[in-house]
């Protein structure tokens, strides 16, 4: 979508505000020009010898207009203040919403995190909206204003308007050609840079190692030089408006005093009328070159406003419709004839794979390296669909249910995902309904009840989403934690047993696989141990002649 369509999208429902503002712009554009208006009265008036009091009463008259265009000024800041609180509110309950449900495939070609980098052009668009709700209006307003009434002392000044005008729509539209695009591509160049930073901080350990921090400034080198050349080429586009501004105001203002002065000369226009035009045009030229400001504001406005856009059009999951009853025990589970391949992947992961669950079945899922075991996990658990076939839950074709629903009945453990929160939040995930006596449970069970006792703070402490103050090992059995607590229907465990010391496995393992476990069990495994304690093992291949897994 176009820059300018996303900005007028995120201003609509600030359209009621952006009137106000426009309307009390126009009314202190309007008294602003009082000035010009009230020293042609006053020269006249000097001119012809009238009384005193009648430059008295034009002083008040001034000083009520500008008081009166002072107190507009001050509710417009008020009102473009609310107009940028809201637009910060706005983004980042929309990318609250959004982030959660974001489709896995669009993290799959781009990095989550760097991504939302963007979020920070929330501040770019409020400063810039400021500047221009601000400034730019009031510019803008004063220019037509002043021009508008230039017409009306002489005809000649409205010649000298509509040349005036000429050159300012060539100044936006001939010479601000790819201002845009030089201003997006500037930005992209910038989030890249923050990106790579990021990326250097995210791999403390690799970046230790003896070539890590040639390569850390290799790339930043190169990376800083695109952002150089493209800030250059948005730079140049800049220079050009804002010279031809300065030139313009150079040449408005002596060509007006020789217009003017020679009018005067014929009698044509007084020479109030012609000091009164001298500080119109010197109002409107002046905002020339405050251009320059306006413009890269404007610019960056639309490429921060692009950015954002990027980022809220993420791909949400889609969603069925149904909601499925709950019911107790574990879960019936089908996988039928199921196909798929990564985007851009030219092998399949998965090919024609069939797979039953009978309910409250352990069953382990076992095969080598990139045979498809994980990409099973993400398939029962939703968070892709399968190219081809379907999978059931309790008869239901998952791709029917509403999300929530089927994620309230399956737990997933993949990976370490510890929340910058406490240890009972980590436990719970928002999920309220979880009883506090129910989280110690949950972290008895997998053997961590003691450890985090022994914390200063116990459930309360404050873990780091690196996992500290728990060990990694004790992190992955608070994933375990986090899976069975709100006993789900199945769960799919994801190699995280696999690096369970033996004493904690001796807990876990009952706990999970025990005949008082309510739930069907899919354990991906390494190990041997695991695959044996479970009910049933379930080879998946991939066969090196054939390019797919099969089961
Ligand atoms: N996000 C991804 N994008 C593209 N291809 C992927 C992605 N994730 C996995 N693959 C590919 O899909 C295939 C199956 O990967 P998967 O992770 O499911 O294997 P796995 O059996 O779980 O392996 P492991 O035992 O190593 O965990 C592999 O060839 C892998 O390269």
């Amino acid at each position: 979508m176009p820059p300018f369509r996303r900005l007028l999208g995120l201003l609509r429902p600030e359209r009621g505000e952006l009137w106000l503002v426009l309307l009390f712009a126009v009314c202190v554009g309007a008294l602003t020009l009082a000035t010009p208006v009230v020293a042609m009265a006053v020269v006249n008036t000097v001119a012809l010898g009238t009384l005193i009091q009648q430059l008295v009463v034009l002083c008040v008259a001034l000083f009520v207009a500008l008081s009166l265009a002072a107190g507009l000024l001050i509710l417009q800041t008020v009102v473009v203040e609310f107009i940028q609180r809201r637009v910060f509110v706005r983004v980042a309950a929309d990318l609250s919403y959004r982030l959660p449900r974001v489709d896995l495939r669009a993290f799959d070609r781009q990095n989550g995190p760097e991504l939302v980098n963007r979020f920070f052009d929330v501040l770019t668009v409020q400063k810039a909206s400021a500047t221009l709700l601000l400034d730019g209006i009031t510019l803008a307003l004063q220019v037509f204003i002043g021009l508008l009434l230039l017409g009306f002392y002489h005809s000649y000044l409205l010649g000298f308007d509509l040349i005036l005008i000429g050159a300012l729509a060539f100044l936006f539209l001939a010479l601000g050609r790819g201002a845009v695009r030089s201003a997006v591509r500037e930005s992209v160049a910038k989030y890249q840079v923050a990106g790579w930073m990021e990326e250097v901080a995210r791999h403390p350990i690799a970046f230790k190692t003896a070539g890590g921090p040639a390569l850390a400034a290799a790339r930043t080198d190169e990376l800083t030089r695109e952002y150089l050349d493209a800030r250059a080429a948005h730079f140049r586009v800049l220079m050009r408006q804002i010279g031809f501004a300065l030139l313009l105001q150079a040449v408005a203002n002596v060509a007006l005093l020789a217009v003017g002065g020679a009018l005067v000369i014929r009698g044509e226009l007084t020479l109030g009328e012609l000091v009164a035009a001298e500080i119109v045009v010197a109002l409107v030229v002046a905002t020339f070159t405050k251009l320059g400001k306006q413009l890269e504001a404007y610019y960056d406005l639309l490429a921060a406003v692009d950015k954002l856009g990027h980022l809220l059009d993420l791909p949400l999951e889609a969603d069925g419709a149904e909601a499925q009853r709950p019911a107790g025990g574990g879960a019936a589970v089908a996988v039928r004839d199921v196909s798929f391949a990564y985007d851009q992947q030219p092998r399949a992961a998965l090919v024609g794979l069939s797979l039953e669950l009978a309910p409250g079945e352990r069953v382990a899922l076992v095969g080598p390296n990139g045979a498809g075991k994980s990409t099973l996990a993400d398939l029962l658990y939703a968070l892709r669909m399968p190219d081809r076939g379907w999978i059931e839950f309790d008869g239901a074709d998952i791709r029917t249910l509403r999300r929530e629903s089927l994620r309230e009945q399956v737990a997933l453990v993949k990976g370490v995902e510890v929340i910058e929160a406490t240890v009972l939040e980590n436990v719970r995930v928002g999920r309220a309904h979880v009883t506090h006596a129910e989280a110690r449970a949950a972290l008895q069970t997998v053997g961590l009840l003691e450890p985090v006792l022994a914390l200063p703070k116990g459930l309360d402490t404050v873990m780091w989403s690196g996992g500290a103050p728990l060990s990694l090992g004790q992190a992955s059995r608070l994933m375990v934690a986090r899976a069975i607590v709100g006993r789900p229907r199945l769960i799919v465990l994801d190699e995280a047993l696999d690096h369970m010391d033996a004493d904690v496995r001796a807990t876990v393992l009952p706990a999970l696989l025990g005949p008082g476990a309510p739930w069907t069990l899919l354990v991906i495994t390494h190990s041997d141990e695991v695959a044996r304690s479970c009910d049933r093992v379930v080879r998946l291949d991939r066969s090196p002649e054939v390019p797919h897994g099969n089961a």
